[in-house]
């Protein structure tokens, strides 16, 4: 939890009410005692509250490195973020979120977190990392999509709702875009913030009257199409809209109707972290508000959750900035376990399956085989390594019997020289022997090192290789291009009965003859399916869609980097 302190716009200056002392993490809240009260006051003058951080006077730049940094490089590796500004109205959420227009310097959390997302795809070329962007509004009790305008056609179901499935919080109906590069994600915001609701009133010219939350959905997948594991994550950057005293702000007609919308929002949000920080109460209630309900996995699940504090330093607003701070205090309390989105694709585990026992069926059989060569050498390794140790342990024992054998020595002849009796000549002996075993040994173990090593390379190799193959065959088999997918969605392009025109002159511009011939078998599952009410994935339609349909289409059997070895059943000529 962090506090931005804004007291730009302070029209009392903060030394004369001695508002804050930041020592450490620790804000001491000091507010002067009122006079006129009398001798006798119990009034409370003093408060402490414990925080991460206090941002005072601090640029942009600053605020993003403390509070969004790291949650958003733990979201590239599938870690859930929230990032969500709180405080009463005019106290700096949209500027800490979004930024001021007025220069590029003052951007906020939400610029630069895209900026930040794009900068590190480029620095992961292994990763094909997809990333698209909602942006919801909650105005008055109700939901609102803020990138509406930018769908090429109006959703079908225009009526959102909030779905919580398996603690996974998502809303139906809210579009979801693609967004390629820094540039377009930008156009996505700058999009949704013209739609935002913003009203006047005293406190603020341009005061936000809805909570919103953008969020960029970041999927990262290994460009190794084999591996199965995939990554998912969603980063929620929520600008909250102000509480307001009716009082202060002076608002009137909708003005005042949004104001009491907000505030009961807030007082939702609050009674929702009350219960989420007493660790003995075992209901929160979510399902109160809109904006409880939509960040209930952000709250207290398993996200990485990072609270800003807006605040005023300012006298007249000590009662509004008491309450900030206690809320922030709350929320604090509150313990999320974040967790790493990870899933497998079943699809391509049973596609491996598949090929292994079709087309790479040989590089799988020379694989297993050195794997088991590998095996038997680690063994025997093993084994020589056992042998070694118990010549060597004998050597030590041989030695100290050798030593006090010698102790014990009387005999010298009239030479000089010494006299050994049969056993001690005896152990030289095996002291001897067992040496020349030991180093025989050794060199075994040497060689058979090498040889591990030499194996170990080649089961790399044959593993890259299978591996390799196994993409290029499910690329050609089961993957659809892009550009294809694009043209066949509902919005797209392509329309039913726009097929046999396609074949000649086809919608996408560089479309090949083989990409037609694929979209056109693509596009026939899709029909099929559609009309059947199964909408699977694109490689399970491939694989078992037509069986559904009773249309079986040849699949390539083995040349998959020849295109034009693809041959097709379609049930209509096109
Ligand atoms: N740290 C800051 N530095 C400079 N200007 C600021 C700062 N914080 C806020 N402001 C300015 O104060 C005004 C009000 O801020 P802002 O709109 O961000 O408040 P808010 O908390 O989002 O209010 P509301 O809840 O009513 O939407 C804006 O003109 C904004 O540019």
């Amino acid at each position: 939890m962090y506090l931005c302190l804004f007291d730009a716009q302070s029209s009392v200056p903060s030394v004369m009410y001695n508002l804050l002392a930041f020592l450490f993490q620790t804000v001491n809240f000091h507010a002067r005692k009122d006079t006129s009260r009398g001798i006798i006051n119990n009034q409370q003058s003093d408060w402490t509250f414990k925080i991460d951080g206090v941002l005072h006077d601090v640029s942009q730049e600053e605020v993003y490195d403390e509070v969004a940094r790291n949650v958003v490089l733990k979201a590239l590796d599938g870690y859930n973020g929230t990032i969500m500004c709180y405080g009463q109205t005019g106290a700096g959420k949209t500027y800490t979120m979004t930024g001021a227009t007025e220069t590029y310097k003052q951007r906020g959390v939400i610029p630069r977190a895209v900026q930040q997302v794009f900068k590190e795809i480029e620095n992961r070329p292994d990763q094909a990392i997809a990333i698209r962007i909602s942006f919801l509004e909650i105005y008055n009790e109700s939901l609102s999509d803020l990138l509406a305008t930018m769908s090429a056609c109006q959703p079908v179901d225009s009526q959102m709702t909030i779905v919580d499935e398996k603690n996974c919080i998502y809303v139906r109906g809210l579009s979801v875009h693609r967004a390629n590069n820094e540039e377009e994600a930008f156009s996505l915001l700058f999009e949704g913030e013209t739609n935002r609701v913003i009203s006047s009133h005293s406190l603020n010219r341009y005061s936000s009257r809805s909570h919103c939350i953008f969020t960029i959905h970041i999927e990262s997948r290994s460009r190794t199409l084999s591996d199965p594991r995939y990554v998912t994550s969603k980063l929620n950057l929520v600008d909250l809209a102000g509480s307001e005293r009716l009082g202060k702000t002076r608002s009137e007609g909708q003005v005042l109707k949004e104001a009491m919308y907000i505030n009961k929002s807030l007082t939702f949000l609050e009674q929702a972290i009350l219960a989420l920080a007493d660790r003995k109460r075992d209901h929160v209630p979510f399902r109160q508000s809109k904006l409880t309900h939509v960040l209930k996995d952000s709250l207290g699940g398993n996200c990485n959750t990072v609270l800003v504090a807006n605040i005023y330093g300012d006298v007249d607003h000590m009662e509004e900035t008491l309450s900030t701070l206690r809320f922030a205090t709350r929320m604090k309390c509150i313990r999320t376990d974040p967790a790493v989105n990870e899933h497998y694709d079943p699809v391509v585990i049973d596609a491996f399956e598949d090929f292994k026992l079709d087309s790479g069926s040989e590089i799988n059989r020379i694989f297993e085989q050195n794997k088991a060569i590998l095996l038997e050498k680690r063994r025997n390794v093993r084994q020589l390594v056992e042998g070694i140790n118990i010549f060597k342990k004998e050597i030590d024992n041989t030695k100290l019997a050798l030593q006090v054998k010698e102790q014990e020595r009387q005999y010298i002849n009239e030479e000089g020289d010494t006299i050994i009796d049969e056993e001690e000549f005896q152990l030289i002996l095996k002291l001897k022997d067992l040496k020349a075993s030991y180093r025989t040994h050794y060199d075994q173990l040497f060689s058979l090192r090498t040889e591990v090593q030499y194996c170990q390379h080649l089961v790399d190799q044959c593993r890259i290789r299978l591996l390799s193959e196994f993409d290029s065959w499910y690329n050609e088999t089961f993957l659809i291009p892009e550009d294809i997918q694009r043209a066949v969605k509902t919005c797209g392009p392509l329309r039913p009965g726009m097929l046999t025109s396609m074949m000649d002159n086809p919608a996408t511009p560089n479309m090949s003859k083989i990409d037609t011939v694929r979209f056109v078998y693509y596009y026939l599952f899709m029909f099929y399916q559609a009309h059947l009410g199964h909408l699977h994935l694109v490689p399970k339609i491939q694989r078992f869609g037509l069986a559904n349909t009773g249309v079986t289409p040849k699949r390539p059997k083995t040349k998959y980097s020849n295109p034009t070895s693809f041959k097709l059943t379609l049930p209509y000529s096109c």
